[in-house]
């Protein structure tokens, strides 16, 4: 079966968006989505998107990591759908409902509330989620956030590119204190107003960026006392900008592209 897709990235972070709001597309079992998304022998990606109907809103997104596994939100591909759509809309995802706005070459998404409740993360014990009493070796006292996608944060005095992320990232994200494994985010507070950061995505590595990693450590930053309500946020891939509301909800704004299009056979990758 051959299938359309659109190639598009936030930040470098990049996505293949299968488009089956029109039309009902076939599941892709996790080993094809692992075989698509082998940079060598697929197209390469970090998540494959796939667009569907949705009765709760004005479409649904499913995300899956490049390791074939779905989870609940992928800020840099809510705002790349936002700019495929071209206008606002109202998106039913796993971890809930989002709002996207769409720009010139960016889009801005309300992303919903953080949730800080172990059990919400989640964490397989009751700990303080502000001030985690943790570490793996030079990463200590993590804080841990759910923005519709499980992350811990670390906050480091020296330059973030001398965490051995490679090493510890998979570490940390397969620790048994992490039922759902766990986004690792290791940032540097510059300022009240500018964070820079690195992530080691679950189920997708090292990537360029990390919207809902932004997010996250954004709300934990907050939450400490560290960070005005809106920062920007720098990673490998570029800048983005968050701000909380009045009423704690987290707001993401960045750019977005398309790459290019293209097609597949289905039955390459079975
Ligand atoms: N790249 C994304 C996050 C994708 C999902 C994440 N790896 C997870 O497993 O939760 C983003 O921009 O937020």
């Amino acid at each position: 079966m051959r299938l359309s897709f659109i190639k598009m990235h936030g930040l470098g972070n990049d996505f293949v968006i299968l488009d089956g709001r029109g039309a009902e597309l076939p599941r892709l079992s996790e080993a094809q989505i692992r075989a698509l998304a082998d940079r060598h022998r697929g197209i390469g990606f970090d998540q494959l998107i796939v667009l569907a109907p949705s009765d709760a809103a004005d479409f649904a997104m499913r995300i899956h990591n490049a390791d074939g596994g779905e989870v609940g939100a992928c800020g840099n591909a809510s705002r790349a759908v936002a700019v495929l759509h071209g206008k606002p809309a109202q998106v039913e995802t796993a971890g809930g409902l989002i709002a996207v706005r769409p720009g010139d070459g960016q889009a801005e998404v309300a992303m919903g509330q953080p949730r800080f409740e172990w059990p919400d993360i989640p964490l397989a014990y009751a700990m303080d989620t502000r001030d985690m009493p943790v570490g793996w070796d030079m990463l200590e006292r993590p804080g841990a956030v759910n923005v519709g996608n499980p992350h811990v944060v670390f906050f480091v005095d020296n330059d973030v590119a001398d965490v051995p992320l490679d090493r510890l990232g998979p570490e940390i994200e397969h620790d048994p204190m992490f039922p759902d494994r766990i986004n690792v985010n290791v940032a540097q507070i510059v300022s009240r107003e500018a964070i820079v950061l690195r992530v080691w995505e679950r189920g997708a590595g090292l990537t360029l960026a990390c919207g809902t990693g932004a997010c996250a450590t954004a709300a934990v930053a907050y939450r400490r006392g560290l960070v005005d309500a809106q920062v920007s946020v720098t990673l490998p891939g570029g800048t983005l900008i968050i701000r909380h509301d009045e009423g704690g909800g987290l707001h993401m704004a960045g750019p977005a592209q398309e790459s290019y299009r293209g097609t597949f056979d289905l039955d390459d990758f079975s």
